[in-house]
């Protein structure tokens, strides 16, 4: 693998000719040395065209794929300079592979393993942090340029270094720009101007702490300077410190009552720092036709502990309802991977991530880590799967910050420990994305079907993404939370009322749910452990004969879509019958796929089902409750794994025009999922496709709006409500929670269509 940096010096490789490269290999003890033939390529990495240098392989090119050097958005420009035409250099220990279109090349992950030649500085490595005077970062290497920028490095005059400076900040040539700008402060210690300006170029280039610190400082030296004020805001709300730069853009209103900039900043400064206090327009935010711009972090009644189950784990900090919300947190890194994906498919909702996209992401951390030390201690609070847990970090650490000075303290203790320590590596990211990475979409979906905004990344391919305190949740087959993706951020709320101090869980897989013991094991091998919750435990101890029956009943269904099972295979036959053909055998199928269920309970020892002949269990069991018969009802959640049963008996029961034989399986379903997942997008869609179908109509807001309710049909309306509420926010009015419930049923309607 090339994730881990050469440690040898080029001196002591021994250079190799490009035809001897082997594909798959590493070459240890041996480089790579050419010149740039081509004009970069700016794809997921940088594409770089080497033509060998070596006597004796001349004629011979080999391209490169550069990761972790060109910031994400970097433009040919940018890409040019890093890479400029002619400019030689070497590889160290090259790795050569076969890249996903098919054709070979050099990978390159650690930008240390790249030597530039000759003439010219190399561009710093990605991990450099950039601090005004250390911007050196993707320096030119043509000899014009070289000796520009050394005729400014010796520029005594702070006019020229500024006139420069904002020169090149207009082309956007940030970096360089900041280099005129720590010239102009070398000779003009504490410039206002300076600052200012170095502010600004450090906002350009995202480095949110340096632009900070420059516009503090301005502040500090000229509080009358509304540049350094209006720079100094928009970093803090970068820093995720919402009300001081709220209470900044305040003070500039003031001051300056005429200005658009400002007017627009302050609008959206007031609504972070209303979210940062958990203040929340979730109905307007969750109903909106466009993704927000942005939201604030907040952390509510949660905190992180040394979970028994797993390492570290979050647990609520007091008593709380069903539907809460306990954490909103935007995304520490995502990454968007080309549709072409490839390699290991395992995710949160769906699948997880390929590989291509995991090393995007890892790339994305490793960049994040040498460009801000708070964001550092956040890639290194998570765990890799090499070290389990690196201590019990507080939600202090992570929450955003009320004050500036928690932010400056918080600052000051996160420099300092960077430059003590050593940050992570490739290897080290990598590891990180494995154990945290969650998948937020895929295929160019919306990331949930209610929420009908149009996907947040550029590609088309799936998005995955690492965050802070929300990955520090553990799974569980059972879980009392979920998470619902709004493009970058992020909701955590509870799935069911809970005490003080109960450890949250989360699922990491929701098709896992609804699977045997077995079955579900291996789909969570994916993510590499052996879950020890308590229904896996459990279910362990489940007679020999249950397991067996469950098990039958997965095969025969098969939930994998390309590989139907004998059931699935007979009910799409159906489709191809004659209407009353087919509403004929949908009964019979009915009856066989009942009768496996019924076969399921009996060997699982429970009472018949209050519901003559359907093998469905009366209302509202759970664990220890009695059932008709007086014996204990088994629990929902130790049954949900014959929901995909249930779905084929609602389908089988519709298409044999059997109303009454749909709702009573329809609520039954709903038991099932409620008890193991509430707050699960099945949840909310199964009651929302109930109250529809109790209703006879197409939409749950006619349901509302029809004045004449019978019970049933304000049982099922209710349910429905209960459901969006407890997946979107308990906080929902009912208009907000029935105009999700609308969008669930239509979108999850129109995605059976497509399958
Ligand atoms: C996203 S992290 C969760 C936070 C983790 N406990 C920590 O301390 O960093 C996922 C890892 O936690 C552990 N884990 C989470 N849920 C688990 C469970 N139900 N049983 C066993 N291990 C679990 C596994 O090691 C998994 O790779």
């Amino acid at each position: 693998m090339s994730a881990v940096a050469s440690r040898a010096q080029l001196p002591s490789l021994r250079p190799m000719p490009m035809r001897q490269l082997q594909p798959g290999e590493r070459h240890f003890g041996r480089c790579i040395q050419g010149r740039i033939c081509a004009p970069a390529t700016k794809m997921t990495g940088v594409m770089v065209v080497l033509a060998s240098e070596e006597p004796g392989d001349a004629g011979t090119a080999c391209q490169l794929a550069v990761y972790n050097m060109a910031p994400p958005g970097a433009g040919p420009r940018q890409v040019d300079r890093l890479f400029p035409e002619g400019t030689c250099l070497a590889v160290k220990e090259p790795y050569f592979k076969i890249f996903a279109d098919g054709t070979a090349g050099i990978r390159v992950d650690c930008p240390s393993d790249i030597v530039f030649l000759g003439e010219g500085s190399p561009p710093a490595a990605a991990g450099g942090m950039a601090a005004p005077d250390e911007t050196t970062a993707a320096s030119g290497t043509g000899s014009m340029q070289r000796q520009a920028e050394l005729a400014l490095e010796a520029c005594t005059d702070p006019e020229t270094l500024r006139q420069r400076g904002n020169e090149l900040f207009r082309d956007k040539e940030g970096t360089q720009a900041l280099r005129c700008y720590a010239r102009w402060l070398l000779l003009e210690p504490g410039s206002v101007p300076a600052l200012v300006n170095a502010a600004a170029a450090h906002l350009e280039l995202g480095h949110w702490e340096q632009a900070y610190t420059a516009a503090r400082d301005a502040h500090r030296l000229d509080p009358s300077s509304s540049k350094a004020r209006y720079r100094l805001a928009r970093a803090l709300l970068h820093l995720r410190c919402y009300g001081p730069a709220r209470d900044h853009l305040k003070a500039l209103r003031q001051q300056m009552p005429k200005d658009k900039s400002v007017a627009d900043l302050l609008r959206s400064a007031e609504v972070l720092a209303a979210q940062g206090s958990g203040r929340f327009d979730m109905a307007g935010i969750l109903t909106a036709d466009r993704r927000p711009a942005q939201m604030a972090d907040w952390v509510g009644p949660i905190e992180v502990f040394a979970s028994p189950v797993a390492g570290r784990g979050l647990r609520t900090t007091r008593a709380v309802k069903a539907g809460e919300l306990l954490l909103v947190e935007g995304a520490l890194a995502s990454a968007a991977s080309p549709p072409h994906s490839f390699e290991l498919h395992l995710d949160m909702s769906t699948r997880r991530m390929n590989l291509g996209s995991q090393q995007q992401l890892a790339g994305e951390l490793l960049r994040l880590s040498g460009a801000s030390a708070l964001d550092r201690q956040r890639v290194l609070a998570l765990s890799d799967d090499e070290s389990p847990a690196a201590g019990v970090p507080t939600c202090a650490a992570l929450t955003p910050f009320q004050t500036e000075e928690e932010l400056w303290s918080a600052l000051q203790a996160a420099q300092a420990e960077a430059a003590d320590s050593p940050g992570p590596d490739m290897q080290r990211c990598l590891g990180v994305v494995r154990v945290n990475a969650w998948g937020t979409s895929g295929g160019g979906k919306s990331q949930d079907p209610a929420l009908s905004w149009p996907r947040h990344a550029a590609g088309s391919g799936e998005e995955s993404a690492v965050w802070a305190l929300l990955c520090l949740a553990n799974h569980s087959c059972e879980p009392n939370a979920h998470a619902v993706f709004m493009g970058g951020p992020c909701m955590l709320r509870a799935s069911r009322d809970l005490p003080a101090g109960e450890e949250l869980f989360v699922s990491y897989s929701e098709d896992a749910l609804f699977q045997p013991l077995r079955r579900r094991r291996q789909t969570l091998e994916d993510w590499d452990f052996r879950c020890r919750c308590r229904r896996c435990l459990v279910e362990e101890e489940l007679p020999a004969e249950a397991v067996e029956r469950m098990e039958e009943i997965d095969v025969d269904l098969d939930a994998s879509t390309h590989s139907p099972g004998r059931l699935r295979r007979s009910f799409r036959a159906l489709n191809t019958m004659p209407p009353a053909v087919a509403a004929h055998s949908a009964a019979g199928l009915l009856a066989e796929v009942r009768a496996s269920l019924e076969g399921l309970e009996a060997a699982l020892g429970q009472a018949p089902s209050s519901t003559a002949g359907s093998g469905v269990r009366g209302a509202g069991s759970s664990e220890g409750a009695a059932g008709s018969g007086g014996q204990p009802c088994l629990p929902d959640w130790r049954r949900a794994c014959v929901l995909p049963a249930y779905l084929l008996c609602i389908a089988c029961a519709q298409m044999a025009g059997d109303i009454n034989t749909t709702l009573q399986l329809q609520r039954a379903c709903l038991r099932m999922v409620e008890a193991v997942r509430p707050g699960a997008m099945e949840h909310a869609t199964l009651a929302a496709m109930h109250a529809v179908d109790a209703g006879a109509c197409r939409r749950v807001s006619k349901l509302a709006a029809a004045k004449r309710k019978r019970p049933a049909q304000q049982e099922a309306l209710a349910r429905a409500v209960r459901a969006a509420k407890t997946r979107y926010g308990r906080e929902l009015p009912e208009a907000a929670a029935i105009k999700l419930l609308d969008r669930l049923v239509e979108n999850s309607l129109m995605a059976a269509g497509q399958r």
